[in-house]
């Protein structure tokens, strides 16, 4: 899906959005956990819910399922008022990261459990399951029990199991946390895969920056209980509108330092804070001006290496160079780059522009 055309919609209301938050607040006792949440999740579309531990990402989706009460405001689901509707009537798959699956029951059962319960004949169960196992390559795995299936494979019989409901969305809360490194790559490819076969819209919380960057058409960042910006991986990594986002996306995070801690950088109008991007340093033999330092910690990762520099006023400053950095602790380096790489916010964190060097 083209994001930039989704976020084009902006604040309206899409006409074709399968969820939307209108001013939605949660208060557990007097304490407010969610601040007046405004979104529209259009048809078809992959939103992921990001921010720091607390901010309110389970919350919020637990809400839109259903399993947390709405204390203000309203959830639609396909522009029909879902907020007083129990889960079970909103249309929504939940996929939670426990795998919740009946350990007495076969693969196929497992399935086809919300089906039966549902009441629908035998033949159609089987043919829903059929094709969610063909979706899920599961087909091989059908009359096996939980116990005698491999983490992904589970997994992916919860996800089978929200499938044959043939949701109008799915809501994923931190569904791979449970899995090994290798097999959250796995799985995310294969969330990736379903999203493209399936066409229905997803929304999902991870603390996963890959995850988030890869699967989202677009990222809503959550500061609080707020949104704090809601865009495509790009707009958010090239753009961020706020210090908060601009450190929160991107890993290794974004260097920052005060303005004056480089007095001959020229700082924009107005910027208190000013940062860089790991990638966008090059180090150079100390010169003069920019930012100088001495190399701290060398991580040697493979394909890339971070050089932790102490850059002094402008504390500790992380480049990320492709392969080895050729370099030993204590070097003194420069740090060099273009100044279109260069972010600037106002003393309450606001994105200011960055005008070129006249
Ligand atoms: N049932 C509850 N009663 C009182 N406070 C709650 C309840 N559930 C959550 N909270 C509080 O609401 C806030 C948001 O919690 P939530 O679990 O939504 O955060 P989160 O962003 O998903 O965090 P994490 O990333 O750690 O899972 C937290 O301060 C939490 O302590």
């Amino acid at each position: 899906m083209d994001g930039s055309r989704l976020a084009d919609l902006g604040g309206e209301r899409a006409m074709s959005a399968q969820v939307e938050l209108v001013g939605v607040e949660k208060w557990f006792g007097d304490a407010q956990v969610i601040k007046g949440v405004d979104l529209a999740v259009a048809a078809g579309e992959f939103v992921v819910f990001v921010g720091p531990s607390g901010c309110g990402k389970s919350t919020l989706l637990r809400m839109i399922a259903g399993l947390e009460e709405t204390s203000r405001g309203q959830i639609l689901v396909e522009g029909r008022d879902a907020t007083a509707e129990p889960p079970s009537k909103r249309g929504l798959a939940m996929v939670f990261q426990s795998y919740a699956l009946y350990p007495h029951l076969s693969v196929r059962e497992n399935v086809g459990f919300p089906l039966k319960a549902a009441g629908m004949s035998k033949d159609e169960i089987s043919a829903r399951v059929d094709e969610a196992a063909r979706a899920l390559r599961l087909t091989d795995y059908l009359d096996r029990r939980p116990k005698d299936l491999s983490g992904g494979q589970r997994q992916r019989v919860a996800i089978g199991r929200s499938i044959v409901r043939e949701p109008v969305a799915f809501l994923f809360d931190e569904p791979l946390s449970n899995l090994d490194a290798a097999l959250r790559v796995e799985m995310r490819y294969e969330i990736a895969k379903l999203h493209q076969q399936l066409g229905t819209a997803m929304i999902y919380v991870t603390h996963d920056q890959i995850e988030a960057m890869t699967l989202a058409d677009r990222i809503v960042v959550l500061e609080a209980g707020r949104i704090a910006q809601v865009g495509t991986p790009r707009e958010l990594y090239l753009r961020p509108r706020s210090l908060f986002v601009a450190q929160f996306i991107g890993s290794p995070k974004m260097n920052v330092f005060t303005a004056d801690a480089v007095p001959d950088l020229d700082a924009p109008p107005g910027a208190a804070t000013l940062g860089v991007r790991p990638e966008d340093l090059r180090i150079a033999p100390q010169g003069d001006g920019g930012l100088s330092g001495s190399v701290d910690v060398l991580e040697y990762l493979g394909a890339d290496t971070f050089v932790i520099v102490d850059c002094g006023p402008a504390g500790r400053i992380t480049a990320r160079v492709p392969g080895e950095a050729g370099l030993a602790p204590g070097e003194a380096v420069a740090l060099e780059f273009d100044r279109s790489a260069l972010h600037a916010f106002d003393e309450k964190g606001v994105a200011v522009d960055v005008p070129a060097r006249s």
